[in-house]
C-alpha cells in the first residue's frame, strides 16, 4: 500500500472508502471490502481516505483521546485488505473546508475518485455539514459514483467503533473481539521495572499503556503472547498495581507461561482473550502472590495447557 499526499492524482482514477476506521471492524471492512471490489471491476485503483488518529478529536473518559488502533495499525489493516493507496491528512488541515470543496478538492482534486464507499452514518466538511445525501448529490455533480453500506449488524448488534470501545473498557473482551472479527491486542515495547517478579517466581514483562491509546478494564487477562515468532500464553495485569501503591502509570504485565528470556527492548504484541477478574489492593505481598498463583492455573484451564 502505498501512502500519498495532496496533488497526486492516480491514473485510471480510484475507488475510496471514506471514514476514521477506528479499529477496522466488521462494518468497516465490509465498507472497504466494497470499495476494493469495485476498484478491480472498473479498472481503477483502490484508496482510503481516513484522518491521522492523532489529530481527531473525540474525547475519552478522562478527557483524552482513546482509540482502539494507532496509525501503523491501522495501516497494516488497510494492507491486509488489498488497498492500494492511503491518504491521511490531519483533521486540522481540512476542518474548515466546506462539504463541497472536499468533494471538489480533495475527492476529485487529489484521489481522482471515481466512486466513493461510505457508511450511512459518514459526515464530512466543516462542522460535518455534510452527509451521505449530500454526497449523492455533489457526487451526481462531480460525476462520482457514492455507495452508501448499511450498519453492519453481528448477532443482533449494530457493530461500532463506540460501543467496541464501551466494551474494551468495561471487561466485556470477548464480545469487543467477536465485533472486531479479530483479537484486541496492544502492541508496545518490554521496559524496566522494579526486578520484584522474578524474585517471586512470576517474572512480568512491563509495557505502558501510552496516551491516546484506549484503556482496557485494570484487571487480569488471559493472552497470547508471540515471542520470537512463537505464540505463547500469557497471564497478564492491566493496571496500577494498587498492592505496591507505587502511582505508576497504567501497565500491562505479563508472565508468559513456559518461558525464560530476556525481552527488555522488544516490541511485543500481546492479544487479549479473555477477562479474568478486576485488579484489587491486598493486604499483603503474600496474599497478591497466592493470587497470581490461581489466576495463572486459571489461564492453565482455560487454553488446555499443563504445568511443565
Ligand atoms: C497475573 C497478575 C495479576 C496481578 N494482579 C494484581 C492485583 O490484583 N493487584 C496488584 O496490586 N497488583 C497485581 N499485579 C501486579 C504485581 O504487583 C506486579 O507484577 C509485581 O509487583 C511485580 O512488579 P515488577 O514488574 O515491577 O517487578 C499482578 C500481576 C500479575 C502478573
Ligand atoms: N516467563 C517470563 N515472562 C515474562 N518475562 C520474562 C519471563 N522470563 C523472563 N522474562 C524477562 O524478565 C523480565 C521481567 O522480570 P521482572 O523481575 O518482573 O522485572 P521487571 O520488573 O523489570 O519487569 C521481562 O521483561 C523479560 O525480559
Amino acid at each position: 500500500m502505498k501512502e500519498i499526499s495532496g496533488g497526486i492524482k492516480p491514473e485510471n482514477g480510484t475507488v475510496c472508502a471514506l471514514g476514521l476506521f477506528d479499529g477496522v471492524h466488521r462494518g468497516h471492512r465490509l465498507v472497504i471490502n466494497t470499495a476494493v471490489s469495485l476498484a478491480k471491476e472498473l479498472g481503477a485503483q483502490s484508496a482510503v481516505f481516513t484522518f491521522k488518529t492523532n489529530t481527531v478529536t473525540s474525547k475519552g473518559h478522562d478527557g483524552r483521546l482513546e482509540m482502539i488502533l494507532s496509525d501503523e495499525e491501522k495501516r497494516r489493516h488497510f494492507g491486509d485488505l488489498g488497498v492500494e493507496l492511503l491518504y491521511s491528512p490531519s483533521f486540522e488541515e481540512l476542518k474548515d473546508m466546506s462539504a463541497e470543496a472536499f468533494v471538489r478538492d480533495i475527492l476529485v482534486g487529489v484521489l481522482g475518485c471515481r466512486a466513493v464507499v461510505c457508511g450511512d452514518d459518514f459526515r464530512f466538511g466543516k462542522g460535518a455539514e455534510g452527509d451521505c445525501s449530500s454526497l449523492e448529490l455533489y457526487g451526481r455533480i462531480y460525476g462520482i459514483e457514492v455507495i452508501v453500506c448499511d450498519k453492519l449488524s453481528y448477532k443482533g448488534e449494530e457493530v461500532s467503533s463506540t460501543m467496541i470501545r464501551e466494551c474494551i473498557r468495561t471487561g466485556k473482551i470477548e464480545k469487543a473481539n467477536e465485533m472486531l472479527g479479530y483479537i484486541f491486542s496492544l502492541k508496545l515495547e518490554v521496559e524496566h521495572g522494579r526486578e520484584l517478579g522474578r524474585t517471586w517466581n512470576f517474572p512480568t514483562m512491563n509495557q505502558t499503556i501510552p496516551r491516546g491509546q484506549i484503556m482496557p478494564k485494570f484487571g487480569v487477562y488471559a493472552t497470547r503472547v508471540t515471542v520470537g515468532g512463537e505464540e505463547k500464553f500469557g497471564v497478564t495485569n492491566i493496571g496500577v498495581k494498587p498492592t505496591l501503591k507505587a502511582h505508576d502509570a497504567p501497565l500491562a504485565e505479563t508472565f508468559i507461561l513456559d518461558f525464560e528470556g530476556d525481552l527488555y527492548g522488544q516490541k511485543i504484541e500481546i492479544m487479549l482473550d479473555k477477562f479474568i477478574r478486576p485488579e484489587k489492593g491486598f493486604d499483603s505481598i503474600d496474599e497478591l502472590r497466592a493470587q497470581i498463583a490461581k489466576d495463572t492455573d486459571k489461564v492453565r484451564r482455560f487454553y488446555g495447557v499443563d504445568e511443565r
